[in-house]
């Protein structure tokens, strides 16, 4: 069986409506994944297992949703050297600049890729995790670029009310 390239993970089932965007893009794009909440504050000895795998399991990219103290995304990275892609998830009281602030300032030398707050960053992680698989893959390459100049047709095509 073909390994699986990019893990989807979140802290919660409750991130899923921010999470699922990344999985849209994968699946259009034809990018096997799998999705599952894997939480460092709730089930940390799951967390550090699923870290651990990743790179033996053929893992070359992990999206990690969290929000509140997102510790998840810098968590994982402290354990695999795969690249991981964190997405701020919105929170009920501080709109997810929680989230983002806790994802993004990682000390020097444990990197997180770190998205956008909320669904525009999850769609933007699954493009860059495409990305990063197109480098080695000149089918995904072209689907990428495909989907990038039906994106420009799309903007061109924008119109505004008459003023
Ligand atoms: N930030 C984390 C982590 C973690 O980083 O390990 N685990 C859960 N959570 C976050 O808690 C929020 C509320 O979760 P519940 O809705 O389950 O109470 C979610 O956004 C989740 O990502």
């Amino acid at each position: 069986m073909n390994p699986i390239p990019v893990g989807v993970v979140m802290g919660s089932s409750s991130d899923w409506d921010t999470m699922q965007h990344a999985v849209q893009i994968l699946s259009q794009f034809g990018v096997a994944h799998e999705a599952r909440v894997v939480s460092a504050h709730r089930m940390p000895d799951d967390m550090f297992a699923y870290a651990e795998a990743a790179a033996a399991r053929g893992l070359k990219a992990i999206i990690a949703g969290a929000g509140g103290a997102a510790h998840l995304p810098g968590m994982l990275a402290a354990k695999t050297v795969v690249p991981v892609l964190g997405v701020p998830v919105a929170s009920k009281h501080l709109s997810g600049v929680d989230s983002l602030h806790s994802i993004v300032q990682m000390p020097k030398g444990v990197p997180v890729a770190t998205f956008a707050i909320g669904p525009a960053g999850a769609a933007n992680a699954a493009l860059f995790a495409v990305a990063m698989l197109a480098n080695h893959d000149d089918a995904l390459r072209a689907k990428l670029q495909a989907f990038r100049a039906e994106q420009t047709e799309a903007a061109r095509a924008m119109t505004l009310p008459p003023a």
